[in-house]
């Protein structure tokens, strides 16, 4: 019962639905019993007696008893589906806005399909049992305890005999339960294995055909569904084995009460009318206990549901904010950002960055170059505070980040991730998301500094054009580019471009990062690009490796220093200078002839005495 103690809060809220559900079946039960004493009478006091005109009037009362419990029944039903809609409405609200605050680090390990199965199947199960389980286990103690009482008064030594059988029955339920209770969970933990795979399978489709992995898939499927079907044939085996016995000994009540009361009424201990009444309410005794595996197993299933349910409610959440955390006023924020010997590693791994160091006046540009899991976008992770820094510290203007409401250090910012993320809405939405209040007119600003007015207005609907999930239909450098108008629009103090225009052509990278240069004024810009090009214009730019600087300063600085600059310079543009001749690269053309005159190879770096590394 821990669990439901620890869920009390999503269902105590409706108790007057729990208390009317409760209410209701109590009298519907009692008026239950009223059946066996109605039986009783006619035999007894009608039918022996022959006081056959005592018929009529006992029928209008049976019919009255039905109609009753049929009332009760009906109020029964109908609070109880209230209870369960009601917690499941509290529970389901809970767990999207617990969602919405679990760490990065915690998405880092989710799987999508489990957080489903959690959200919904777990969930039905929660609710059927707050709804109608718990009322019916209720039941079950008020039909026996009743059923029992009313057995006792008729005769107790025909009741003790009944009841000989009864602990083999709950002794029996109770291991019973022991064994579906692990049995019900591992069938969870297969469904959800199994919602994964297929919710990974219709995400990755793409790349599934593209491999021709589909035998793979199919066969991968397979094994999980077989782990399911396992499950459940292991469940159904347990099932099997108790599910007789536990009816054998139900019955074997039954085989008593008739032998034993059939010799009672040879021997005029009871009447006839009274032995038929025990018959009826033995049913009352055996009929909840009989069913008591039902009712254990539905409630070790929503147990098991509760349990997982109660794991993403009560997950530690890494970043919050601190007590007293100080909520930015935006006039105010002038986006001076500054690392100070942060040295960063994620779980269980080595450190993604050593004694980082950086000094971004307000309003500067630092561009960040490095080969991949360097560390730039671990860099960003952590000025956004998506991990808290826990060796050094990063501050915006004078301020440590972990003293600052995430919310409003992070309406400080807009990111352009790598990976851009499109929601299945109009082009017009993906764009002012994260923003309130927005005019058109500002939505078409900002998609014509990124270049991307023209293409909207070539799609059927324009900007009322839906875009697919995750940005389907589009080409990956047109999601880029809404991506950052999306950005922009958000008019932040820091903007952070985490190689957002690598799916851009050379020439559109170049328009954008025209526009770029206005919008970028008064604002601290984090560039992380491959390409030179994007990072040129930078105030200062740093060259990472494993997490380490190695070089640092202007372009201009950086040309002049043998090292990994500039061997990336080289490698880029002997790779473009054919392509585009874009403004600026001017410089580049002697080491585009030197490449033409026998460098060899498209990627890698050149080593310092000018030979080419693959
Ligand atoms: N969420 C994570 N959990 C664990 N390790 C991570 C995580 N993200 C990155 N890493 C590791 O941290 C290191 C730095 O990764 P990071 O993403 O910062 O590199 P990067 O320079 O941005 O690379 P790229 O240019 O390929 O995006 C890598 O070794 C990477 O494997």
């Amino acid at each position: 019962m821990e669990v439901f103690r620890q869920l009390k809060q999503f269902y105590w809220p409706e108790r007057k639905y729990l208390f009317a559900s409760v209410v209701s079946l109590m009298i519907a039960t009692a008026l239950g019993l009223v059946y066996p004493n109605l039986l009783r009478y006619l035999i007894d006091e009608i039918i022996t007696k022959e006081q056959f005109a005592l018929v009529p009037s006992l029928a209008l009362v049976v019919v009255g008893v039905v109609s009753c419990k049929a009332l009760f029944q009906f109020l029964h039903g109908f609070s109880s589906s209230r209870l369960g809609n009601k917690t499941a409405y509290h529970l389901r609200n809970a767990l999207y806005e617990k969602l919405q605050y679990l760490s990065f680090q915690y998405y880092d390990k989710a799987r999508t399909g489990d957080l489903m199965s959690r959200l919904t199947a777990d969930l039905q199960a929660v609710r059927d049992f707050i709804g109608f389980g718990f009322v019916q286990i209720l039941n079950v103690l008020m039909m026996f305890t009743f059923g029992t009482v009313m057995l006792l008064m008729i005769n107790w030594q025909l009741t003790l005999m009944t009841m000989i059988s009864m602990p083999f029955l709950v002794f029996t339920a109770i291991r019973f339960e022991g064994k579906i209770h692990p049995a019900f969970r591992s069938i969870r933990q297969s469904m959800s294995s199994m919602t994964t795979s297929v919710q990974e399978n219709i995400t990755g489709v793409r790349t599934i055909k593209s491999f021709a992995r589909e035998p793979y898939e199919i066969e991968k499927f397979a094994d999980r569904n077989e782990d399911y079907q396992v499950n459940n044939v292991t469940t159904s085996g347990i099932w099997a084995r108790y599910f007789p016995l536990m009816e054998l000994l139900a019955n074997l009540s039954v085989v008593i009460l008739l032998a034993t009361g059939g010799y009672l009424v040879i021997t005029k201990s009871i009447t006839l009318g009274e032995l038929v009444a025990c018959f009826s309410l033995i049913w009352y005794i055996i009929g909840p206990l009989w069913q008591i595996g039902f009712h254990i197993n539905n409630y070790t299933q929503s147990k098991a549901a509760g349990e997982r349910l109660l794991e993403v409610l009560h997950h530690y959440v890494h970043v919050k904010n601190n007590e007293n955390a100080i909520v930015l006023e935006p006039d105010r924020v002038k986006g001076h950002v500054r690392f100070e010997s942060v040295t960063f590693a994620y779980p269980e791994q080595q450190p993604a960055l050593h004694q980082f160091d950086l000094d971004a006046k307000a309003g500067s540009v630092i561009g960040l170059l490095g080969g991949t899991g360097s560390g730039k976008s671990t860099l960003i992770q952590l000025l956004l505070r998506a991990y808290n820094v826990k060796e050094g510290s990063i501050t915006l203007d004078g301020v440590d980040i972990r003293d600052i409401s995430l919310e409003s250090l992070r309406e400080q910012m807009a990111i352009v991730f790598q990976e851009t993320f499109l929601f299945s809405s109009t082009i017009r939405n993906n764009i002012a998301y994260g923003v309130q209040d927005v005019t058109m007119e500002q939505i078409v600003q900002a998609a014509k500094l990124v270049k991307a007015h023209d293409f909207i207005m070539e799609l059927p609907m324009g900007y009322d054009t839906i875009v697919g999930e995750r940005g389907l239909g589009l080409s990956g450098g047109q999601k880029q580019r809404i991506a950052i108008a999306r950005a922009l629009l958000k008019n932040p103090k820091i903007l952070i471009l985490d190689d957002a225009t690598s799916a851009v052509d050379m020439e559109t990278e170049h328009e954008i990062q025209l526009g770029f240069q206005e919008v970028m004024k008064d604002r601290t810009t984090f560039i992380i690009a491959h390409r030179i090009s994007s990072l040129r214009h930078a105030d200062e730019i740093i060259v990472l490796d494993h997490g380490r600087i190695v070089q640092r300063g202007t372009h201009e600085q950086l040309m002049q220093q043998e090292g990994r600059y500039l061997e990336t310079y080289k490698i880029q543009f002997a790779d473009q200078a054919d392509a585009v001749q874009l403004p600026g690269m001017e410089a580049l053309v002697p080491f585009a002839r030197e490449r033409q005159a026998g460098w060899h190879g498209a990627a890698g770096y050149s080593d310092r005495g000018g030979r080419y590394i693959q």
